[in-house]
């Protein structure tokens, strides 16, 4: 039988390059103050996804609060989906790009508070070559930028600042797309394909102005150059953006295929580089607690 009153704190050490003590103190006395029985795991980097499901099944938790990037959020997604069990997200990440995208405030009272609300919402959760997906995965010079960080010494976002102008001068852009879709076959050129559940990347840019997180679909977004005016406009919440710099294809699965492999990234961690992928929208969907704005908005989107 499912404990009602059990939460699992997983915590990432290194994440952001960050202390988590305060994280690891705030949370515990918040869960003290609720008289509700707190598990701490903190990843290691090598089989967390086994030592989490072990957790879970042991302790059945009605909530699991993720303390990390977005990479240990898709991680502990992985764990919870398909189990009736509430993520709460604290965003300690480098660029935190789901936090971002789900306007989760600056403070870690506030973000402790969310985590621990009734405040719910469900969302899309989208397999991409049988990886989870909740945010943006891109084939191109974003996934490009994250292995040139990830295999740098510097952390945090002056580390990926590093890297930005080697990736554009190295990198081997522009890319060949072949899209497959319900709607038929296309092909599209350009420096960046991405497959996009959300709206914004960590940067705060808005890549995907119309997409849903619960609407059941997604979106492939090809980015044909590096047009610095159009790039300025995504920093609006909601960008007009020229058919010229990009093509939004809004549909429920989709293969892509490239004839040399491109750098290709999920929700911030670099995979690996690859010639063809494949992506769908699962039927299931994953609750996580919000803050109330953005819940009662998307709510109403699906309800217009
Ligand atoms: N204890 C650990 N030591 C080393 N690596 C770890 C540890 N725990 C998790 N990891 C690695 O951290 C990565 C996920 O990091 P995450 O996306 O959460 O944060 P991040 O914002 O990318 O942080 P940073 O940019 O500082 O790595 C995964 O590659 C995972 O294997």
């Amino acid at each position: 039988m499912k404990s009602e009153n059990y939460i699992l704190l997983i915590v990432n050490p290194i994440a952001g390059d960050s202390e988590k003590d305060t994280i690891i103190n705030s949370v515990t006395s918040e869960a003290a103050r609720r008289q509700i029985n707190l598990n701490l795991y903190k990843t290691t980097g090598t089989g967390d996804k086994e030592a989490i499901d072990s957790l879970i099944d042991e302790l059945k938790p009605e909530r699991i609060l993720v303390a990390g990037g977005d990479g240990t959020i898709s991680l502990v997604a992985a764990c919870v989906f398909e189990k009736d069990i509430i993520l709460g997200i604290i965003p300690a990440g480098s660029a935190n790009g789901m936090a971002v995208n789900f306007d989760l405030p600056q403070t870690l009272p506030e973000q402790i508070a969310i985590a621990f609300s009734d405040c719910t919402l469900a969302i899309d959760v989208l397999f991409i070559n049988e990886n989870i997906c909740l945010h943006i995965a891109d084939l191109g010079i974003n996934a490009e930028l994250i292995k040139n960080y990830e295999n740098s010494s510097v952390r945090g976002k002056f580390g990926y600042f590093l890297q930005t102008i080697p990736t554009l001068i190295n990198s081997e852009y522009p890319f060949h797309f072949e899209i497959e879709t319900e709607a038929g076959t296309t092909e599209e050129t350009g420096i960046l394909l991405a497959i996009a559940n959300a709206n914004k990347f960590g940067t705060g840019a808005t890549i995907n102005p119309e997409g849903k997180i619960n609407d059941g679909k997604f979106e492939i977004l090809i980015f044909k150059n590096l047009d610095v005016i159009e790039i300025v406009k995504t920093i609006q919440e909601r960008p007009q953006m020229h058919s010229d710099f990009v093509r939004v294809i809004s549909t429920h699965k989709a293969k892509i295929r490239s004839k040399k492999k491109v750098p290709f990234q999920i929700d911030g961690e670099f995979l690996d580089h690859v010639d063809a992928v494949s992506v769908f929208v699962s039927n299931q969907q994953l609750e996580i607690a919000l803050p109330e704005k953005f819940c009662k908005l998307h709510k109403n989107n699906t309800e217009l």
